[in-house]
């Protein structure tokens, strides 16, 4: 059962391979290469095409038609011939869509590219017809030839396909294909035909992937559709009526487009309806609301066997599952918003990160993320479909599509992200045993001017470990004072950043950063609206309260007042009988202080259980972070469980790093900080965020992915953040104003000195208001990919002191067009770039009239809308031109000149005293007596 070679045949013929490998292409079977193996029937019909005797039983002599037609369809089905030629013919109409096969100029019609209607195409047809599928070819019209086509044309080829297929049915048939040379696969439309279907079926060649459209159809495939019953009478297509599968997807919602000469044809018109319509192929098809057509249309040429294949056999291509057709089915029934048919959910759940973007989404509900641009532009968003969308579009999108929207907060998208690593943050490690306390975290919160800050100063200066240690308190963000309660010496942190703002943007950032909140109420002053809302932020994060009665030295003191104020908000004094700590202290006298500090400790162990495991890994807050000059990124971290030790590798936030060294609140360097201690922590690649988490890692490779992640995932954040701020209003307000222009810069040294002295520098640049240099993002060393991304999202240019860019990196940024400076010299630096700057004062533009035309007619043309029929009474009028069109004098649109004729002829410039025809861009509304105003923005040189 051997198939012959190519090689073979040739040698039986008496040519060599390679010209046999030619006529093979012009009968338009592609055939890989000598030792390729062919098919029966294509042997055949190069015998027959070199004047041989056809062996092939099956292809009756009769239906071939002459030798030529011969060729090609016989591929398949030896029978076939005479069939497909008629499917030929019609094809001929049909505009080619690859047409490889050209070649096959044998055939009638030269089959793909002309159009023509080869003389054979009519007869064709009628074998089709023979076939049951009759009918359908009506192809020969050319366009309405696909619906025909695949009918006629499946049914015929299939049965014809007799060798091959078992059931060819019409086995007889000779091989349809041939004749209309326009092999299914190769004629574009074959796909909408189903021609290409069955040749491809027929074709068990191997190198079947070549066919054009062919690919698809595994000889074998091809074969089990012939078989199927429903099939073989010819209509196979036929049944699959299906309109379902017709308007496909996108296509469906498009749907109208006007097919393809080719295609359309006679159906055409139906090509409205299914997808198919545009497609060449896939035209044809839908009208005939045939099977093929839902087939063909939508997929396309490579679709087309899957359409078939359905009708005729098994589905097993594989093309479409159920599942997929039934989506089909869905999309057609699809509401349309806005003109978009996009299939609706039913209510389910979609997760999607912060930040994703409609592809995302798309991916997730299975549509287009085309459509769901479409979808949001009638909602009044503009953003395309790889531009990260905020939550509330999100879930708004989601709400009009019947999808419950989920986005994933940050801190869930975190705790999965460090889940990843097999990291948790938040728990300590062990059990009780291994729990040990640790001193409380205070914030100190309060009215303005209640003395919040001058408490702390006092606080940290009455610091007995301070004192004793002799060390200067330094202001690190934090500071730990020691008290003896019950004689036993504790310890307090407080965080050095008064008001409940700071306190509760941290919270805002899953930072669980205090235990205790010092409540300041100045005792001249009472309870005030900042006292309340401290109050509510506290009682908001569940944090116990200790009130601090300050300024109590006051002769307008009146500390009593306050406790029966707060009592009204819940805050009953112990004296009272509540739970609440009331301490009278003097910010400036120091009364009251050691008892504020007790009354703290004593909250504490009531209300708290404060322990936690000092042996672990630590994890902990940044609460105050900054690029300090010399010591490059320094942050200030609270351990909140473990502890932190000077060599470990750590992330912060989207910073990592091994931490070089450890410097508590007086200046001191530490080998390690245990729980609740704050500690300056150097060593970081970059400056994290205040709030952002701290946890020490196993190594730094697993600091950096985990420090890149999050980096990516913020700017995605924050992208959705920036483009929801830009409304088309906006964009129009900045251009409008055009008042300031920035340069964003992002600054990479060899060095932390390096770099600030270059930030430094560059702050100095002045070259007037209208400019400005922002530096959105430095760091020590190469330039890395993350660095390109944040440049090409901000369109911000990179400068590179003594350093490269990673190979990645280079490559991203000629991908993403940024701009990366390298320079050595500081100075170097600075000139270019301020000459960059300089540069960007924007054009002085000035505005100039070109010519005037007034309306004396208004056509209406249902395909371009009005046209305004005018004289040009000054000037010239130019295609394109910008122009306002004025109604008694008033602008009433200003758009510009879309086209432009002078007659019947396109014109580029019509000037005064002609007459010419004109449309505006997006504006329809003319009115006779309109006058047109065209001008242009002319740079004018700056002084
Ligand atoms: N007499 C007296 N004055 C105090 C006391 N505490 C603070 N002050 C004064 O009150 C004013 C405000 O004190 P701050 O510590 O700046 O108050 P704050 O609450 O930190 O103010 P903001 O930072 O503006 O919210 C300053 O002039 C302090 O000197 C105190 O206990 N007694």
């Amino acid at each position: 059962m051997a198939k012959p070679r190519v090689h073979e045949i040739a040698k039986e013929i008496g040519i060599t391979s390679k010209e046999l490998l030619a006529k093979l292409g012009e009968m338009g079977e592609y055939v890989r290469g000598p030792s390729s193996t062919l098919e029966a029937p294509v042997v055949r019909r190069v015998r027959e095409a070199f004047g041989g005797a056809d062996e092939t039983p099956a292809a009756p002599a009769a239906k071939k038609p002459a030798p030529k037609a011969a060729p090609k369809p016989a591929e398949t089905t030896p029978a076939a011939p005479a069939a497909q030629q008629s499917a030929p013919a019609a094809t001929p109409g049909t505009p080619e869509p690859t047409a490889p096969p050209a070649a096959e100029a044998p055939r009638p019609a030269a089959p793909r590219p002309a159009p023509r209607p080869g003389p054979a195409a009519p007869e064709a047809r009628p074998a089709t017809p023979g076939r049951g599928g009759a009918a359908p070819r009506p192809r020969p019209a050319g366009g309405s030839a696909a619906p025909a086509a695949r009918p006629s044309a499946t049914p015929g080829p299939r049965p014809s396909t007799p060798g091959p297929r078992p059931g060819g049915g019409s086995a007889p048939t000779p091989g349809p294909r041939k004749p209309g040379a326009p092999r299914p696969g190769n004629n574009p439309f074959a796909p909408a035909q189903g021609m290409g279907t069955q040749q491809r079926r027929p074709n068990n060649r191997p190198d079947g992937g070549q066919r054009p459209g062919a690919g698809a159809a595994r000889p074998g495939q091809s074969d089990n559709r012939m078989p199927r019953p429903g099939g073989t009478g010819g209509l196979p297509g036929m049944p699959r009526p299906n309109p379902a599968m017709m308007p496909k997807t996108a296509n469906a919602a498009i749907g109208s487009r006007p097919s393809r000469p080719g295609g359309g044809g006679p159906g055409r018109g139906r090509g409205g309806q299914g997808g198919g319509g545009n497609r060449p192929g896939g035209t044809g098809g839908p009208p005939m609301g045939g099977p093929m057509g839902g087939r063909g249309g939508g997929r396309g040429r490579g679709g087309t066997q899957g359409a078939f294949g359905r009708g005729g056999s098994a589905g097993k291509r594989g093309r479409k599952s159920k599942k997929q057709r039934r989506q089909e089915f869905d999309q057609m029934e699809a509401p349309s918003i806005g003109g978009v048919r996009v299939r609706k959910g039913d209510g389910q759940t979609v997760r999607l990160r912060r930040g994703a973007s409609l592809t995302d989404l798309a991916e997730k509900i299975g549509v287009e993320a085309a459509s769901l641009v479409q979808v949001l532009f009638h909602l009044g968003e503009m953003v395309t479909a790889t531009q990260s969308v905020a939550d509330d579009t999100l879930e708004v999108l989601g709400a009009e599509l019947d999808y419950n929207i989920e986005v994933v907060s940050p801190e869930d998208e975190d705790r999965e992200l460090l889940e990843s690593f097999d990291l948790e943050f938040g728990e300590d490690i062990g059990d009780e045993d291994d729990l040990e306390a640790r001193p409380p975290v205070v914030t100190v919160m309060g009215h303005v001017d209640h003395g919040k800050t001058k408490l702390l100063d006092a606080l940290r200066n009455s610091n007995v470990q301070a004192r004793e240690a002799g060390g200067i308190t330094q202001a690190i963000g934090a500071y730990q004072v020691e008290t003896e309660v019950d004689g036993n010496e504790r310890k307090i942190t407080f965080i050095d950043t008064p008001g409940h703002e700071a306190f509760t943007a941290m919270r805002a950032r899953g930072a669980k950063s205090t235990d205790i909140a010092v409540l300041v109420v100045a005792a001249d002053d009472g309870v005030m609206p900042q006292t309340i809302e401290a109050l509510n932020h506290a009682k908001a994060a569940d944090v116990p309260i200790v009130v601090a009665v300050n300024k109590v030295d006051k002769d307008t003191a009146d500390p009593t007042r306050v406790r029966g104020q707060l009592s009204e908000f819940g805050l009953v004094p112990e004296e009272y009988g509540g739970d609440t700590q009331f301490v009278d202290v003097s910010a400036i006298t120091g009364q009251g202080l050691e008892n504020l500090l007790e009354s703290i400790v004593l909250t504490a162990d009531a209300a708290l259980d404060l322990r936690a495991n000092p042996d672990m890994p630590a994890q902990g807050v940044a609460i105050e972070a900054h690029l300090d000059k010399g010591r490059g990124p320094v942050a200030t971290v609270l351990v909140h469980r473990g502890t932190l030790r000077i060599g470990e590798s750590i992330v912060a936030g989207s910073a990592h790093g091994r931490v070089r060294a450890l410097i508590n609140d007086q200046g001191q360097n530490v080998d390690e900080a245990p729980p609740s201690m704050p500690v300056q922590v150097l060593g970081l690649t970059s400056v994290p965020g205040a709030g952002d988490n701290v946890l020490v890692v196993d190594d730094d490779r697993m600091a950096r992915q985990i420090a890149d992640k999050r980096e990516a995932r913020m700017r995605a954040a924050q992208q959705a953040k920036a483009s929801r701020r830009k409304t088309l209003d906006q964009l129009f307000e900045q251009l409008e104003k055009g008042e300031t222009q920035e340069l964003l810069l992002i600054l990479k040294g060899d060095g932390a000195g390096s770099v600030e002295a270059l930030e430094d520098a560059l702050s100095k640049i002045e070259v007037g208001e209208e400019v400005s240099l922002r530096v959105i993002d430095r760091g020590v060393g190469a330039i890395t990919e993350t660095n390109v991304s944040l440049a090409a999202a901000s369109k911000a240019v990179i400068i590179g002191f003594n350093v490269r860019p990673t190979p990645h990196a280079a490559q991203l940024a000629d991908r993403e067009n940024v701009d990366i400076r390298f320079y050595s010299v500081i100075y170097s630096a600075i000139d270019e770039i301020e000459a960059a700057l300089k540069g960007m004062l924007k054009p002085i533009y000035a505005e100039e009239t070109r010519g005037h035309a007034e309306v004396r007619e208004v056509f209406r043309s249902s395909k371009f809308g009005n046209i305004a029929g005018c004289m040009v009474t000054s000037g010239t009028i130019r295609r394109n031109a910008k122009a306002r069109l004025l109604r008694d004098g008033v602008v009433v649109a200003d758009t510009s000149i879309a086209s432009l004729r002078r007659e019947k002829d396109d014109a580029t410039e019509v000037r005064e005293g002609f007459e010419c025809g004109l449309t505006l861009s997006n504006f329809n509304d003319i009115k006779i007596g309109d006058v047109i105003e065209t001008y242009e923005m002319v740079e004018k040189e700056r002084e």
